[in-house]
């Protein structure tokens, strides 16, 4: 019973400790850490968000691993990176094929050693109704967004762990925090990748010897890549919360990373849906979503993309 009231005051320390700290650390800025020399692999590095880590992590001196199944587009960010005087390596690889994946870490961990820092970043929506769907699209949401993430862990988490020293990855969504009408498959996969992520983070918090692996979760709002075209909120609420510039977007990302910080939603506006999902009614959720335009946001993505699909519109 001594030993209980002995943690049970030990644990609400540590509680009282972690809040305050977490609060000084929004407020003052967290020192940063060095990612000069290390080598750091970015998945879906050919565009949108993947090519701006690509770049902030050259900036910060880190030499690059860069996998894209586009091969041009991927090799266009190596080029961008090396202009920046940084070493860099592209790697063409279907992320929804596990063999392609583990094929390319071996050669990877050949070429170039071990990877120190991995950004799992490359992401897929299938853009369509569910019932109107093709069930393959549907799955590689799932392929691309939750199982890689086992893959790339798998092959890359030992030697990390190994040398005890390591940062892995998740770019998630605010759609794996709470959800919205039509994109099942991807809300499916990115709630899947919070899981892994925290899942995951647990398992290093409770190994020995393992405390320099660190992870971290990112979960940006609606950022102007185009992977989201036509997605939108009630008009009048769109100047409060605008889609995000790719660039802020990987920015405040980074400041994340190199600050060892476990998760950051993007903008920190988020954490309030966040919350609210979890400590209201459903039905409460329903009308401020219904308020504001949250319900049918992905309407005129859905269209957006069919117009693509069709051939009417040139770009997604
Ligand atoms: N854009 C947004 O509004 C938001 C995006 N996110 C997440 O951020 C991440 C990056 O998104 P964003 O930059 O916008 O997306 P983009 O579509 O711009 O870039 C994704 C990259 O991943 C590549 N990719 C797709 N499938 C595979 C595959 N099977 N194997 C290898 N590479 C692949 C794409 O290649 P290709 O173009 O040839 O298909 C593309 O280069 C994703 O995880 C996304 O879910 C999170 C919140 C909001
Ligand atoms: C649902 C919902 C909202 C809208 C969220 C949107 C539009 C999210 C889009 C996210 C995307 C495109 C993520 C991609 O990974 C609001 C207005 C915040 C209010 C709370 C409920």
């Amino acid at each position: 019973m001594m030993i209980v009231l002995i943690d049970l005051v030990s644990m609400l320390l540590d509680l009282t400790y972690t809040i305050i700290s977490a609060m000084v650390r929004a407020i003052l800025r967290p020192r940063l850490k060095s990612v000069d020399g290390q080598l750091c692999l970015i998945t879906g590095a050919g565009g949108g968000l993947g090519r701006l880590f690509a770049l902030e992590f050259a900036r910060e001196g880190a030499e690059l691993v860069l996998w894209d199944c586009n091969t041009e587009a991927n090799e266009k960010t190596a080029e961008r990176v090396r202009e920046l005087g940084c070493r860099a390596h592209a790697y063409t690889v279907d992320l929804t094929k596990r063999e392609s994946i583990y094929q390319t870490a071996d050669r990877v961990r050949k070429e170039l050693g071990d990877v120190n820092i991995l950004v799992n970043n490359a992401g897929v929506v299938a853009g369509r109704r569910l019932l109107e769907c093709p069930d393959e699209l549907l799955e590689r949401t799932m392929l691309v967004n939750c199982h890689a993430l086992f893959w790339m862990t798998k092959a890359f988490l030992p030697q990390m762990k190994a040398k005890n020293h390591g940062h892995i990855v998740t770019v998630a969504s605010t759609l794996g925090l709470f959800s919205t009408a039509c994109v099942e498959d991807y809300c499916a996969s990115k709630f899947g990748a919070v899981g892994f992520h925290e899942s995951l983070t647990h398992s290093l918090l409770t190994e020995e010897g393992v405390d320099g692996v660190k992870t971290t979760l990112i979960c940006p709002y609606i950022v102007n890549t185009g992977m989201f075209a036509g997605c939108q909120i009630r008009e009048e609420l769109q100047g409060l919360i605008p889609p995000l510039d790719p660039l802020y977007c990987v920015q405040e990302s980074m400041k994340a990373i190199l600050a060892d910080q476990q998760m950051i939603c993007i903008p920190r506006l988020m954490y309030f849906a966040f919350v609210s999902r979890a400590l209201l009614p459903w039905e409460a959720n329903v009308a401020t979503y219904r308020f504001m335009g949250g319900d049918k946001c992905m309407y005129s993505f859905i269209k957006t993309k069919q117009q693509v699909v069709n051939g009417d519109v040139k770009s997604s």
